[in-house]
C-alpha cells in the first residue's frame, strides 16, 4: 500500500492506494474542526456512515474494503497517516447505529399462495430460533458463531430450508413453509436478515407477524425501512435506490427496462465516473495552489485542469439536454386529443382507455375540462389527454377549456387532431384557423364517423375534400413555426377512424407505438437518461459551478478551486449521503412497508 499526503488550505488530504489498484482513495479533513469529511473517493462508491466525530468507514461495496480514519491533531504535522487506522475487512461492518431488528410482510397483502416476511438486523436469529424453536449456528467463514453441539442445527446462509414454524409464547405451530438466512453483510440490508416464506392466507399472516412481535428487540419495519438501511449501510447508492421506487411503481415494460438500469447502478456509474473526473481536475488545481512554487508544478496544469473541465460540463450539458427523454419515460408522454366540438374526441379516448373516461353526448361542447388517462402503448407509458372542442366561443367556460386545449398542445409530444369527415364535406373542407394554429408535423389526424359514408355519392364526396383538407394541413404545417420536434418521423399521417365500429384504431395505435419508439429510442452507446428532476437541478448547480470556475480560474485560483469542490459536491448529491438528509426521507417514505 502506497500512500501521499497533500496539505491543502484548510484540509488535510490523504491519498490511499491499495495495492490492487492504480487509481488511489482520498479522504479530506477539515484542518479547523479536523473532524469532518469534507471530501472521498476516487474509487470508492459508497460513503458507508460517519461513525462518530473523528472516525470514519468507508466501504466501497463490492470488496468491502474499508477504511477508518481517525485524526487526533489540529494541525498538518500532528495530523499524519499514523494517526490513521486503515485495514482491509473482509464481511466486518463497524455500525453503530441500526441496532433495532425490524420485520414487515414484504410480499402483498392480498390473499396468495405464499407470503414472505422480512426481518432485518441482528435480533434476526434470535427470531428464527425461537420461531423454529431450534437452536441454530451459524458456521460460514466469517461467522463468528461456529461451535456446535448434537443437538445443534447448522445454517448455511443463502439456503431455503423446510421448518415449522411455532408461537415463541404458547408454542402453537402457526404455519410450516421455508426459511432463508442471509448473514450480514452479503444481504439486501447488509445486516443479517431473514427470510420466512409462509402460506399466503390472512390468518397465517397475522399470526406470524404477531409471533415476531413476541422476540424480544423486534418492531414493525416503517415503509421503506428495508430500503433505507440498504443505502445506510451502502449497499445501495441514492440513484440506485430512486432506480428500485421506479422498479416497483413500473407499470410498463419500458418503464420497468428504465428503472432496472438505474437500480443496477447504471446512472449511479456515470455521475461516479464524472465526479471522478472532477476530483482528479481539482487535485491538479489543488496541487498547483498548495505547491506551485517549490515543487515545480507549472501553470500549464491550470490550462490542463480548465481543458479536461471545459470537456467534463459539455457532457453534462449534454446530457442535460436530452429532450426530457428519461423523465417522460418514466412519468408518460403527453398526447393531446383535439378537433372541432363533436368529432368524437371524447369517443376516442374511451375506446383508447376502455373505460367511459370522458362524457359523449351529441351537444357540441360537452367537454369543457381536460380529461386524463394513463394508457400503455407498445410498452410505453402514455398519458392521454381528451380536451375542449376548439372553435370561437363567447361562452367563457368554454373559451377556458379552449385554452386549456391549447396550452396542453404545447406540452405534448404527439397530437391526435379528431374531425368528423360527415362535419367536413358539409363545410366543404373549411378547417377552423384556431385549430389549424395547432398542429405541426407531431400532429396524427384522424378522419372519425367514416362509418356514416354509406352510399357512393358521399365516398366520392369524401374523398375530394380529403384532398382539400390535406392540402390546407401541408400548408399550415409548413407555415407552423417549428415546435421543437422530438421525432425523427415528420412525415403526415392521417387515418380514417369510426369509434362507432373501431375501424382504423389498430392502425392509429401502431402509428403512436412508432413515434414513441422514436421518441424513446435508446442507444446503446448513449449515457442513460435523465429520468428525475432531483439530478437534473443536481446537475445544473454542477454547471453554474463549473461555469464559474471557468470564468476566475485564470484570474484567482483560490476562489476557481472552491467553484470546482461546489460542482463535487453538486453531483455527489445525487449518489451519496452529502447534504441528503431532508431528501431522505422524502425518498424513502415512498417505499411501501416491507422494502
Ligand atoms: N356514427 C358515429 N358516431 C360517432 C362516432 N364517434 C362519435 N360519435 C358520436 O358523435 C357524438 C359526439 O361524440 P363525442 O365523443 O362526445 O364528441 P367530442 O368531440 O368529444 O365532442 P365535444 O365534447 O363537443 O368536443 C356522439 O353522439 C357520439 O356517439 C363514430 O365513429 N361514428
Amino acid at each position: 500500500m502506497k500512500n501521499r499526503l497533500f496539505n491543502f488550505h484548510n484540509y488535510n488530504k490523504y491519498l490511499f492506494n491499495f495495492g490492487s489498484s492504480n487509481k488511489y482513495t482520498d479522504v479530506i479533513l477539515n484542518r479547523s474542526t479536523n473532524s469532518t469529511i469534507r471530501n472521498y473517493n476516487v474509487n470508492y462508491r459508497r460513503l458507508t456512515t460517519t461513525l462518530n466525530n473523528d472516525c470514519y468507514y468507508i466501504n466501497n461495496g463490492s470488496s468491502l474494503k474499508s477504511i477508518v480514519g481517525r485524526s487526533t491533531g489540529t494541525d498538518s504535522s500532528s495530523c499524519s497517516l499514523s494517526n490513521f487506522r486503515y485495514f482491509s475487512s473482509v464481511g466486518k461492518t463497524t455500525h453503530t447505529k441500526l441496532k433495532e431488528t425490524i420485520y414487515a410482510l414484504s410480499s402483498g397483502a392480498v390473499k396468495s399462495g405464499v407470503a414472505i416476511i422480512r426481518v432485518s438486523g441482528p435480533q434476526s436469529m434470535t427470531a428464527l430460533q425461537q420461531l423454529t424453536r431450534k437452536v441454530l449456528v451459524t458456521n460460514s467463514s466469517t461467522s463468528t458463531t461456529t461451535t456446535t453441539t448434537s443437538s445443534d442445527y447448522n445454517i448455511v446462509p443463502r439456503m431455503t430450508v423446510l421448518s415449522n414454524f411455532y408461537d415463541p409464547t404458547s408454542g402453537e405451530q402457526l404455519d410450516r413453509g421455508m426459511y432463508v438466512w442471509f448473514q450480514g453483510p452479503n444481504s439486501f440490508t447488509g445486516e443479517d436478515v431473514l427470510e420466512l416464506h409462509i402460506h399466503g392466507g390472512r390468518a397465517v399472516i397475522h399470526d406470524m407477524l404477531e409471533a415476531l412481535s413476541k422476540v424480544d428487540g423486534l418492531r414493525m419495519a416503517e415503509p421503506g425501512e428495508f430500503t433505507k438501511r440498504a443505502f445506510e449501510n451502502g449497499k445501495m447508492d441514492l440513484t440506485e435506490v430512486e432506480g428500485l421506487a421506479d422498479l416497483l411503481d413500473a407499470q410498463t415494460n419500458q418503464q420497468r427496462k428504465i428503472a432496472l438500469q438505474q437500480m443496477q447502478g447504471s446512472i449511479g456509474k456515470l455521475y461516479t465516473e464524472l465526479r471522478d473526473q472532477l476530483i482528479r481536475a481539482s487535485a491538479y488545481m489543488e496541487a498547483y495552489i498548495d505547491f506551485g512554487d517549490d515543487a515545480e508544478i507549472e501553470p500549464a496544469v491550470v490550462e490542463q485542469s480548465k481543458q479536461r473541465i471545459i470537456a467534463i460540463r459539455n457532457k453534462i450539458m449534454k446530457h442535460l439536454t436530452d429532450g426530457k427523454r428519461g423523465e417522460k419515460l418514466r412519468d408518460g408522454a403527453t398526447v393531446t386529443i383535439i378537433g372541432p366540438p363533436n368529432a368524437g374526441k371524447s369517443s376516442l379516448i374511451n375506446l383508447l382507455a376502455n373505460r367511459r373516461a370522458s362524457i359523449v353526448s351529441p351537444i357540441e361542447g360537452t367537454t369543457r375540462d381536460v380529461v386524463e388517462v394513463m394508457l400503455d402503448i407498445g410498452g410505453y407509458p402514455v398519458i392521454l389527454g381528451d380536451t375542449a372542442g376548439i372553435r370561437e366561443s363567447t361562452d367563457v367556460i368554454e373559451r377556458e377549456g379552449v385554452s386549456m386545449a391549447r396550452d396542453r398542445v404545447l406540452n405534448s409530444e404527439i397530437t391526435l387532431c379528431v374531425f368528423d369527415c360527415n362535419a367536413l364535406i358539409k363545410s366543404n373542407g373549411k378547417i377552423e384557423p384556431m385549430l389549424l394554429d395547432l398542429i405541426d408535423c407531431n400532429t396524427i389526424f384522424l378522419f372519425n364517423k367514416i362509418d356514416l359514408l354509406l352510399d357512393d355519392d358521399n365516398n366520392n364526396k369524401w374523398k375530394e375534400t380529403k384532398q382539400q383538407i390535406l392540402q390546407q394541413i401541408y400548408e399550415a404545417i409548413r407555415q407552423q413555426p417549428l415546435r421543437q420536434s422530438l421525432f425523427k418521423v415528420n412525415n403526415v399521417f392521417s387515418c380514417e377512424l369510426s369509434c362507432s365500429n373501431q375501424t382504423g384504431i389498430k392502425d392509429l395505435l401502431s402509428r403512436i407505438e412508432l413515434y414513441l419508439k422514436e421518441l424513446f429510442e435508446i442507444n446503446e452507446k448513449e449515457a442513460p437518461l435523465l429520468t428525475r428532476m432531483r439530478h437534473k437541478e443536481h446537475l445544473i448547480n454542477c454547471v453554474e459551478s463549473l461555469n464559474n470556475y471557468l470564468e476566475y480560474c485564470d484570474t484567482d485560483v483560490v476562489i476557481a478551486s472552491e467553484e470546482l469542490r461546489s460542482a463535487i459536491r453538486s453531483i455527489g448529491s445525487i449518489t451519496y449521503h452529502v447534504n441528503v438528509d431532508d431528501l431522505l426521507d422524502v425518498i424513502f417514505k415512498d417505499f411501501c412497508i416491507g422494502k
